[in-house]
């Protein structure tokens, strides 16, 4: 089967500082890979040079076998690289239904065509209304985006990254800063975007236990590099993992030892 995502070497310096360092890397349509590291490990700066938003001081991009590395980040969602960003993605001021239907627009390249857009209202309309249903949203399709709680403009997010049928789906922390009843929503999203075997997804999580539930495969970064790379049993059993999210317990344990 072929990768439906590949970085080759990939790699980053902010002046002396190598935040992503000769990352190798292949991703199979049908997986969902976590990409896990202690603060600063260079996992967001990864996305940033999958998606466009950084350039890469070395290395590759392939999306589907091309390579896209000289393409800029709107030429890359093009290909199909879908990225939910921390609610930046959302147009403030429209309502929820037209955040969503813009975006299916976008996918179908529709622009401002008017014609197209009138005589595929119908369709539109009812993609839109779909969409809203997957994401709970439809009692506030009225509602302009910026009007909305937090997890509801999450939530409102991943709608628009559905409605762009991207073939990679990249989430960075999807479930921050939500209420612990919001967060089943999220996951639900994430678990039926998975079921669908064409598609590839990549979620940076700090919650292990996220993580545990729902990933094929996971990477850790660490200082830049991939530390380790395998099925999610054997990498968080890995000293690597135990050491950068379970080490601070260990040592509590070993003090509060000490201290009996
Ligand atoms: N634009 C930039 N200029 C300079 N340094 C940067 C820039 N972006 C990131 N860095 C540095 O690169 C390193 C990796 O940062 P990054 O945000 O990718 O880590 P992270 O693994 O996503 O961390 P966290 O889990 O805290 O979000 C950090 O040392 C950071 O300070």
């Amino acid at each position: 089967m072929s990768f439906s995502l590949e970085t080759r070497d990939l790699t980053i310096r902010f002046g002396g500082h190598v935040a992503v360092d000769a990352v190798s890397c292949a991703f199979r349509p049908g997986t969902l890979t976590a990409i896990v590291g202690p603060n600063g490990a260079g996992k967001t700066t990864y996305f940033n040079l999958i998606s466009g938003q950084l350039k890469a001081s070395s290395g590759r991009v392939f999306v589907g076998g091309d390579d896209i590395t000289s393409l800029p980040a709107p030429e890359r969602t093009k290909r199909g690289l879908g990225r939910a960003f921390q609610l930046t993605n959302l147009f403030p001021n429209l309502s929820v239904m037209e955040n969503i239907r813009l975006a299916i627009q976008a996918r179908r390249g529709m622009g401002l065509n008017l014609w197209s857009i009138w005589s595929n209202h119908r369709a539109l309309i009812a993609e839109a209304e779909a969409i809203l249903e997957r994401i709970a949203l439809t009692a506030r399709r009225d509602a302009p985006a910026a009007s909305l709680p937090h997890g509801d403009q999450r939530k409102l997010e991943v709608g628009i990254l559905i409605a762009l049928e991207p073939t990679v789906f990249m989430f960075d922390e999807p479930t921050a800063g939500m209420s612990v009843d919001e967060v089943p929503v999220i996951l639900d999203l994430i678990r039926e975007i998975k079921r669908d075997m064409t598609k590839t997804i990549l979620l940076v999580e700090h919650k292990m236990d996220v993580v545990r539930e729902l990933s094929d495969r996971i990477i850790v970064l660490h200082n830049g590099k991939l530390a380790a790379d395998g099925e999610p049993a054997e990498v968080i059993a890995s000293p690597v993992v135990q050491q950068a999210y379970l080490g601070m317990a260990a040592e509590d344990e070993e003090e509060a030892e000490a201290a009996r």
